[in-house]
């Protein structure tokens, strides 16, 4: 059983560019893992595929246990609920309050009012953020923004949380305050994957992690073998 599963993926773009080849991997209910390599070694692509933003060339990708091959038109919409995204730039709404932009997923799904409120505001509460709900993101620091982000992406309760570079624009100290709140989301049975290049902070979550070199799958490493930071 798999929430994420790629079988020899490649994507090549129009134009030829070959992002993907032949990239094999699977993520377990519950995990948390990364995706590292160099810029351009593929990344954001793996990522676009999950979410459909993009389709492979060749190879499957299952979500779910579902052949996202076979997912077209409206439910495309539907899959993407599945999957909540965060990320480099936190793309908040920035005439919208905290709790409007934590809600907007749930408007979107046509909740009631009632119970998006209830929902918006447990999610602030897990995330610390509770005092901010009134606040416009310009009021907050960069750390608070991200975590609006990443409260955004999983107030629809996701399967999988996904995230490309999310602690690209945060100093040490607020990278690993974001890196221990995904570390802390598997307990609740939301996968994560995360796309980085900081090295650093990869070894010292001691996760699993994908490593991407010019497309292809070079290393699939486990936590107990990353070496110490
Ligand atoms: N829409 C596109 N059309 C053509 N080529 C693309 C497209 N998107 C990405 N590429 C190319 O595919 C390769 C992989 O890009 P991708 O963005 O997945 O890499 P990345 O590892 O996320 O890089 P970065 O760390 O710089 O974001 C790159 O060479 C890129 O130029």
């Amino acid at each position: 059983m798999s929430v994420l599963r790629f079988d020899n993926v490649s994507k090549q773009y129009p134009g030829g560019h070959v992002a993907l080849t032949d990239v094999s991997f699977a993520v377990a209910p519950g995990e948390m893992l990364f995706v590292t390599g160099h810029s351009g070694a593929g990344k954001s692509t793996l990522l676009k595929l999950i979410q459909l933003a993009e389709r492979p060339s060749r190879g499957t990708v299952l979500f779910d246990e579902k052949n996202l091959a076979k997912v077209r038109g409206t439910k495309v919409a539907l899959h993407r609920r599945s999957v909540g995204v965060v990320y480099q730039n936190h793309q908040l709404l920035m005439d919208r309050t905290v709790g409007e932009n934590v809600g907007l997923p749930l408007i979107l799904r046509g909740m009631k009012r009632g119970e998006i409120g209830k929902r918006v505001r447990s999610m602030l509460d897990r995330l610390g953020l509770a005092p901010r709900e009134k606040a416009l993101p310009s009021q907050l620091s960069a750390g608070e923004q991200q975590r609006v982000g990443i409260a955004r992406a999983l107030v629809a309760e996701p399967t999988l949380l996904v995230a490309d570079e999310p602690t690209g624009n945060l100093d040490p100290t607020l990278s690993a305050e974001i890196m221990a709140l995904f570390a802390a989301l598997p307990e609740r049975g939301t996968s994560v994957l995360v796309a980085s290049h900081d090295l650093g902070l990869i070894k010292r979550m001691r996760k699993r992690v994908l490593v991407l070199d010019q497309g292809k799958l070079a290393d699939d490493i486990a936590p107990e073998e990353l070496a110490d930071a």
